[in-house]
């Protein structure tokens, strides 16, 4: 089995905001969200987070099934189930009111349908603007609607920006996406409605706002080719006010669009993902798959049981992290203090925070923090006598982690040295795999391993990658509930790498009972279990009915395969030996 598929998913994971400071605004790559304003046609104070939203009434005039939208105890509106739904049930499909490829996809994915090229097939570019792609003929032409403003755009930015933004950032190719689609349906459209009753953050922006939305706001003018304010009428805006809310809504409700390995690869709006609240243990999750009839098909689905009632709820960041950080990036990120029931009551034993007892008992302790003394073991009560050392390695890790993710597309060899050299420093000082930066790192790491098997193909490298892939998979478990997509393709991932031929598998086999990974037919067989787990996982996160999507359903391949693989092994083994009782019984007695 190849690995083909597994090392497209090393591209980057990072999801940043759009507005978080200057510079990145000039080429932001990650897809991202963020903050608020006012809404011209309805005014409704959140008390809760000082922003306005529509009144209730309007909302609940979007066409959803089988849930509503009404008002929520998190914040403002929020989705409600109507009906029961069950972990892998498709409670919706979505359909993208507006969507754009990050630039490093742009020739990877189509801009109308974000699919890759069919097998044989390959994407096709503009000629005009030479900027976005397509898989198909038919894909253009839907697109040329609002393309055909964007071209014009694209092409004049082109003339005048500097060699290293020769394309504008996704953001500002998405607020313009918008801001031709506002022309395209009329200002009095319910396409344009639903947009503006998204939720925006204008009235509570953090002073740390303003200069990314100035700046934003300023390359979105020059990128339209705009040269006075009446200009922007025929847009709806008519006022600096105006235009801060048009920003502010796209950046509180834009949501990333993934691979079917969960890489992120662009920017979309969708008013029914606008109006799904956030949470750090969610019930739900936003995926995508294989497109539907030339459109994006992306599918809300139930990750645990949804009584009728409940609110659905999905996380707008990476869950794994640590409570302190996910209330830091929500904040910087979307501009609120996150009011979910996982930040409101920390665990003392959280995974994210984990670290082995020091008299390794098999109990669990809180990661110190600096000035915060030395937590015990949760079984013993045995703190460590190791504190300074402990708080080195964290800082270490951390900053190590920053630096390998910055290092990771331009050198990858440095990003690789720089994992390879501190898991180990992370791993002596006691971190538990689901501690926070182990299991980034592993993450990381893997990725980088899998990215350059196809050059350094040995058995130890092999070997060494699927160790890391079985670390990984292993923290993200111990975190993330049964049926979470992530959960899924890391499982997925370990199975695949598992099922690779062994390039040369030791012929000693002495002592193979405790090796990890194993070899031969054992080996074959962890593959196979692994695979039908993940299995069982992706049929939650991506939907029984997809499948479970993509990944889904090539695993399923793999199992057919892999059951095949065994059946021969098991076969060949049964025809040696009979072979080696049938020369046993042919042999000539010599006494
Ligand atoms: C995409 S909107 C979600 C729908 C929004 N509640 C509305 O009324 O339109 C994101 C905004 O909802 C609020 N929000 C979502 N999840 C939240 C949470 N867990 N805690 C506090 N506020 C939250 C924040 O104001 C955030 O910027």
């Amino acid at each position: 089995m190849s690995f083909e598929s597994l090392h497209s998913s090393r591209k980057t994971k990072e999801a940043k905001s759009f507005v978080q400071s200057a510079p990145a605004l000039a080429d932001v790559h990650g897809p991202s969200q963020e903050v608020g304003a006012q809404n011209p046609l309805h005014t409704g104070e959140d008390k809760s987070c000082n922003s306005v939203h529509a009144p209730i009434s309007d909302a609940e005039q979007l066409p959803l099934q089988p849930f509503q939208v009404r008002e929520s105890s998190i914040a403002g509106r929020g989705i409600f189930a109507t009906q029961a739904h069950r972990p892998g049930s498709i409670i919706t499909a979505i359909k993208p009111y507006v969507s754009v490829m990050s630039t490093p996809y742009l020739a990877e994915f189509c801009t109308n349908c974000s699919s890759p090229p069919k097998e044989s097939m390959k994407l096709r570019r503009c000629t005009r603007c030479r900027v976005v792609w397509y898989c198909t003929d038919k894909c253009q032409t839907i697109d040329w609607n609002v393309h055909k403003y964007e071209c014009k755009a694209l092409r004049k930015w082109e003339e005048s920006a500097p060699a290293t933004a020769k394309v504008p950032s996704d953001a500002l190719r998405c607020l313009g996406r918008m801001f031709c689609s506002f022309k395209l349906h009329g200002l009095d459209s319910e396409w344009t409605r639903e947009i503006k009753q998204m939720q925006s953050h204008r009235t509570s922006l953090p002073p740390s706002a303003y200069e990314p939305y100035t700046h934003l706001a300023h390359s979105l003018i020059r990128y339209l080719g705009v040269e006075s304010p009446l200009e922007l009428e025929p847009y709806g805006i008519r006022s600096t006010a105006d235009l801060v809310d048009f920003i502010s809504r796209f950046t509180t409700n834009a949501f990333t669009l993934t691979s079917y390995t969960l890489d992120p690869i662009g920017v979309a709006i969708s008013p029914v993902v606008a109006a799904i609240n956030h949470s750090c243990d969610p019930n739900a999750v936003v995926i995508c798959d294989q497109p539907h009839e030339q459109e994006p098909q992306i599918n809300l689905v139930a990750i645990k049981p949804i009584a009728p009632g409940e609110e659905i709820a999905i996380s707008y960041i990476d869950i794994t992290l640590p409570r302190q950080v996910r209330r830091k990036e929500l904040k910087e990120t979307y501009n609120f203090d996150c009011k979910c029931v996982l930040c409101s009551t920390p665990r003392y034993d959280d995974p994210r925070t984990a670290m082995f007892c020091p008299a390794r008992c098999g109990g669990l302790r809180p990661v110190p923090t600096e000035g915060g003394g030395s937590p015990s073991c949760n079984k013993c009560k045995a703190i460590t006598k190791n504190l300074e050392g402990e708080l080195d390695a964290l800082n270490v890790g951390q900053e190590a982690l920053g630096k390998a993710t910055m290092l990771q597309h331009t050198d990858p060899q440095k990003a690789k040295q720089l994992t390879s050299n501190i898991i180990p420093i992370l791993n002596s000082a006691g971190l538990a795999p689901s501690c926070h930066p182990l299991l980034a790192m592993a993450r990381l790491h893997q990725e980088l391993l899998i990215a350059s098997l196809p050059e350094s193909m040995t058995q130890e490298t092999l070997d060494d990658t699927i160790r890391t892939a079985a670390r990984y998979a292993a923290g993200v478990s111990a975190i993330l509930p049964v049926g979470h997509p992530v959960r899924g393709v890391a499982l997925a991932e370990l199975g695949k790498l598992l099922a690779v031929d062994e390039p040369s598998p030791p012929s000693n086999m002495a002592g193979s009972a405790d090796r990890f990974p194993p070899s031969g037919s054992a080996r074959l067989k962890l593959a196979h279990e692994t695979l039908v787990r993940a299995r069982e996982e992706l049929l939650i996160g991506f939907g029984t009915d997809n499948g479970g999507g993509l990944v889904g359903r090539e695993a399923r391949e793999a199992i057919v395969r892999l059951e095949k693989e065994l059946g021969a092994w098991t076969q060949g083994i049964n025809n040696a030996l009979e072979d080696v009782k049938a020369t046993k019984t042919d042999l000539p007695r010599t006494c």
